[in-house]
């Protein structure tokens, strides 16, 4: 479902950094792929080359036989707005905004705001935050945060969830109530990619990818 093959990513010129260095990488459907690595062995980068918010430099990456390099800007907008659900060690979300909003904006250029707050307020009863709508994410524990950024990254229904160490600033009760959460989408069918520094979570996936110096150091399965 997703391939990556001999794919290169460069930053910079003089310097340059390789942080992708010929990646060859086959993902099926519905498996939870646990990434590995040192910091700056370039398990973010690979998240945005697959999240088509970065383009290779070299190399194919094709998603259910769509080859990314060939579509447009737009139309690689389009991909990530209806495959890709994305979330953050840092939570990215808008402190001006309420909750519901904060899950709102991602659709509100493109769907009708009736539906997609509809829609947001069943994700957020989801997540168990139904009493917290109203609410702005400053009044909201780091825990209760990362549950209105994942019902907001599943407002598109993704096929594919891009998690950047989602629990890397939460303790463990919150981080076993967000695996919880990840877990149970799994089982929806949905593919995970999740790249952590803990490595008590990888028992989580079926598959751990291991980086080291942009290159993969080791895929295997649990
Ligand atoms: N926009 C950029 N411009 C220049 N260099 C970059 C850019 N993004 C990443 N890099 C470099 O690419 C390499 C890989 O970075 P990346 O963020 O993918 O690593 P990482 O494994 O996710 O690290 P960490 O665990 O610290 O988040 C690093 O050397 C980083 O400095």
């Amino acid at each position: 479902m997703i391939k990556l093959q001999d794919i290169v990513m460069r930053f910079g010129t003089t310097p340059v950094t390789i942080a992708l260095n010929k990646i060859t990488l086959n993902v099926d459907q519905n498996d939870w792929v646990t990434v590995l690595g040192a910091s700056g062995s370039g398990k973010t980068t690979l998240l945005n080359i697959i999240g088509g918010i970065l383009s290779p430099s070299s190399g194919i990456i094709q998603i259910d036989a769509v080859n990314l390099n060939d579509m447009e800007k737009a139309d690689i907008q389009e991909y990530r707005r209806n495959k890709i659900g994305f979330i953050y060690q840092d939570f990215k979300l808008f402190n001006q905004y309420t909750v519901l909003e904060n899950v709102m904006i991602p659709q509100l250029p493109y769907v009708k705001r009736k539906i997609i707050e509809d829609n947001g307020k069943s994700l957020l009863e989801n997540v168990g935050l139904s009493h917290r709508i109203n609410h702005f994410p400053t009044e909201l524990s780091g825990g209760e945060k990362q549950r209105v950024a994942i019902a907001r990254a599943l407002l598109n229904n993704p096929d594919i969830l891009l998690c950047d160490e989602p629990t890397g600033n939460l303790d463990s009760k919150n981080t076993e109530k967000i695996m919880q959460i990840i877990q149970k989408l799994h089982k929806t069918g949905i593919t995970v990619i999740f790249v952590t520094h803990d490595n008590s979570l990888v028992e989580n996936g079926n598959r751990i990818l291991t980086m080291q110096d942009g290159m993969i150091k080791e895929y295997v399965g649990v």
